[in-house]
């Protein structure tokens, strides 16, 4: 079956189809086919440098893929750019801050829900994102004055007001304390009742509260996909991270 024959009446959100990127030299993401089906949590983990950004920044527009074919709901996006991508469903979060300090919480959701919504349907919009990361309460709070974790679920909230079918996550649990994990855990879980998404993460306990398929990246391509015990106890898995803990 070749990429163009899967549709969404498939329940296949996104596939990716011998996905390649090359800087001179170096192979960062190598023929990587990677199928992601309707509100599919799956985990992407890898050591340093196994090509886990290169191939979020493949996803998203910002690289144009060297080979290889990337289909969203059965339409081909490869090397189309990041608004066109953003606009068909696909949200993220990166790692590099998106807050503007002295803008509130609310005020930063409402921009981004603005982006997609009139204003009416945008307050709308505003009031569940806020409930959904738990920060009601903090509303009117100055994003600057919030903690590291605070900040993140706002960056969250930016992502899940633009209603995308897809968020990709970019560590999102790094730097943070052992109860934002938690937090950040269930507000992950509880956007997977309607969202499919894709996490990046170095953090093995929020791995395990979160994960149900784990796919690893070594050097740039898929060196096992299971579940997460399935992968935590592999011998290849463990190799590969050798000297760090994968427990
Ligand atoms: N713009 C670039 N030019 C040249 N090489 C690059 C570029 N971007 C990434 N690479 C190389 O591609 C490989 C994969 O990098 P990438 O950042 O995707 O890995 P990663 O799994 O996200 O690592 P980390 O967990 O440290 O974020 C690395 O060898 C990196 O040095």
């Amino acid at each position: 079956m070749t990429i163009q024959d899967t549709t969404a009446a498939d329940g296949i959100l996104l596939q990716t189809s011998n996905l390649t990127m090359r800087f001179g030299g170096v192979v960062a993401v190598s023929d990587v086919s990677l199928t992601l089906r309707e509100l599919e949590l799956r985990c992407l983990i890898g050591p340093n440098g196994a090509g886990k950004s290169t191939f979020f920044k493949m996803l998203t527009g910002q690289l144009k893929p060297s080979t290889g074919a990337i289909s969203f709901r059965g339409a081909p996006i490869a090397g189309d750019d990041p608004h066109a991508i953003a606009r068909r469903g696909i949200g993220i979060k990166t790692q590099v801050p998106n807050v503007f300090d002295g803008l509130s919480v609310r005020e930063h959701i409402w921009l981004a829900a603005r982006r997609q919504h009139l204003d009416r349907r945008a307050n709308d919009v505003v009031a569940s994102v806020l409930d959904r990361i738990r920060m009601t309460h903090l509303a009117g709070a100055q994003v600057g004055r919030l903690s590291h974790g605070q900040r993140q679920w706002v960056e969250i909230g930016m992502v899940i007001a633009g209603d995308p079918d897809l968020i990709l996550l970019d560590e999102p649990a790094a730097g943070m304390t052992h109860d934002e994990v938690l937090r950040t855990a269930e507000i992950i879980r509880d956007i997977n009742q309607t969202k499919a998404l894709i996490v990046v993460e170095h953090d093995m306990q929020f791995i395990r509260m979160i994960a149900k398929t784990v796919t690893v990246f070594n050097q740039g391509a898929v060196l096992v996909e299971s579940t997460v015990d399935a992968v935590l106890a592999d011998q290849r898995v463990r190799d590969v991270y050798l000297g760090k803990k994968v427990h």
